[in-house]
């Protein structure tokens, strides 16, 4: 039977997920989509995490998709939920972090939960309910230019507000550092008081487990992948082992995070590469795919990067976006059709792309390259596997897309 369920609103941050379960001694699987969760699953692992691809699509289908993937993961035998969205609180005005904890607590006839993006491991922290990357507040931060969900706030208190009904209220660190018995009391008594989301800060992973062993009592978890440090897996040995044959070493990059721009780059620097042009995609997409795997076969450069943005003035038309998508999905399929069997994924929404490209259902995860980023064995309905990392927008250092096959090539 499973410890516990969880629904991942990109496919970065369901990895990101599986990563601490899997450090915090579950035994985890990532699935792609509520239709891959499996009876025999539930058999092998002790969390599931769900992917979804949900985070930018419109308020209705993510409510439905997340509630289909909570019946797909009660009918496995899970009674404890993970709601994770990002780090950085990525979403739109209207959600889709606050309709989605809604329904979920609606389906589990919760009361309450708590919101805890915290991460301090990539420099997320929240203080007094606002949200920090690094020293910068989250709306002076990159995200505040990010091309599909701009956070031009950094009050989680007024973000949840303004995506639901219900009432939002801060649990400050003050509460925390009173320890767990302490802040439970108090979840419990804001709960009683019709409080329904809990803002609750956290600066250090200290903090998180404090938060964690509060929230024991509740059915449903909200957060980023920090909170899931204090979980207590039964402590198996998890991890998959990955290995890599072929030589070739490509990063399919669609992500257009300040980080990823850095690590561009340096790809660029260290090895070759090729940026993706939306107005030669927009008229001959096939012919430009050809033309890119072709080089990248051409190998064996090291590495060698297909990007979408190396700057911020690279993001010329958000309407390019699925496009970029459906290229380095194409991309990525006719690579792995070619003997390609390894790849670095940047960006959530692209890994999405990529992952349905490549009609994966199921990942294991590996080594670990830096927090939030690691290796997976990825299963793929056509019965066989392909290794991948599949990397948050801002995560990982900034020679990753060299240095990540030291270990495992
Ligand atoms: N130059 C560009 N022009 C238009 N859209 C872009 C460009 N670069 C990236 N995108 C799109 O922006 C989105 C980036 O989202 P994602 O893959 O989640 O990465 P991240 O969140 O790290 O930026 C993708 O849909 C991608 O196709
Ligand atoms: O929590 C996080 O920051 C990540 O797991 C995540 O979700 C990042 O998303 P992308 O930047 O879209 O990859």
């Amino acid at each position: 039977m499973i410890r516990l369920g969880a629904i991942a609103d990109d496919l970065t941050g369901a990895t990101d997920l599986a990563i601490t379960l899997t450090a915090a001694g579950f035994r985890s699987a990532v699935v792609v989509g509520h239709e891959a969760v499996t009876t025999e699953l539930g058999e092998q692992a002790d969390a599931v995490v769900v992917a979804l691809k949900s985070r930018t699509s419109p308020v209705d289908q993510a409510v439905s998709a997340s509630l289909a993937a909570l019946d797909a993961l009660q009918r496995i035998g899970a009674e404890r939920f993970y709601f994770k969205y990002c780090s950085t609180f990525d979403s739109t005005p209207e959600g889709n972090i606050g309709p989605v904890t809604e329904a979920l607590l609606d389906a589990l006839d919760e009361d309450a939960t708590v919101v805890c993006p915290s991460f301090p491991a990539n420099g997320r922290t929240v203080y007094q309910g606002h949200l920090f990357v690094g020293s910068q507040p989250l709306d002076e931060s990159p995200m505040r230019h990010h091309p599909l969900t701009p956070m031009t706030d950094s009050n989680l208190v007024r973000l949840m507000a303004a995506q639901t009904r219900a009432t939002v209220g801060l649990v400050p660190l003050q509460e925390v550092h009173r320890g767990s018995s302490a802040l439970r009391e108090v979840l419990m008594s804001r709960a009683r008081d019709g409080v329904r989301h809990l803002v609750v800060d956290a600066v250090t992973d200290d903090d998180l487990r404090t938060v964690a062993e509060a929230a024991g009592h509740l059915k449903l978890l909200t957060g980023g992948s920090g909170l899931a440090q204090g979980l207590d897996g039964p402590r198996a040995r998890a991890q998959e082992p990955i290995t890599v044959r072929d030589r070739r070493r490509v990063v399919l990059s669609g992500s257009a995070s300040s980080m990823t721009q850095t690590q561009v780059r340096h790809g660029l620097e260290e090895g070759d590469g090729v940026q993706l042009d939306p107005s030669a995609l927009r008229a001959d997409l096939a012919g430009c795919v050809g033309g890119i795997v072709a080089r990248a076969l051409a190998g064996p450069a090291t590495p060698f990067v297909v990007y979408a943005t190396a700057a911020p003035s690279d993001v010329r038309n958000l309407d390019d976006a699925p496009l970029i998508e459906e290229a380095l999905g194409a991309i990525a399929h006719d690579l792995v059709d070619r003997g390609v069997d390894s790849l670095v994924v940047a960006g959530g929404e692209t890994s999405g792309a990529v992952v349905s490209a490549l009609d994966i259902t199921d990942l294991r995860l590996g080594p670990t390259l830096s927090p939030g980023v690691a290796w997976a064995r990825a299963a793929r309905r056509s019965g066989d596997d392909v290794m991948v990392v599949l990397k948050s927008g801002n995560f990982g250092g900034a020679d990753l897309f060299t240095t990540a096959w030291d270990g495992v090539a």
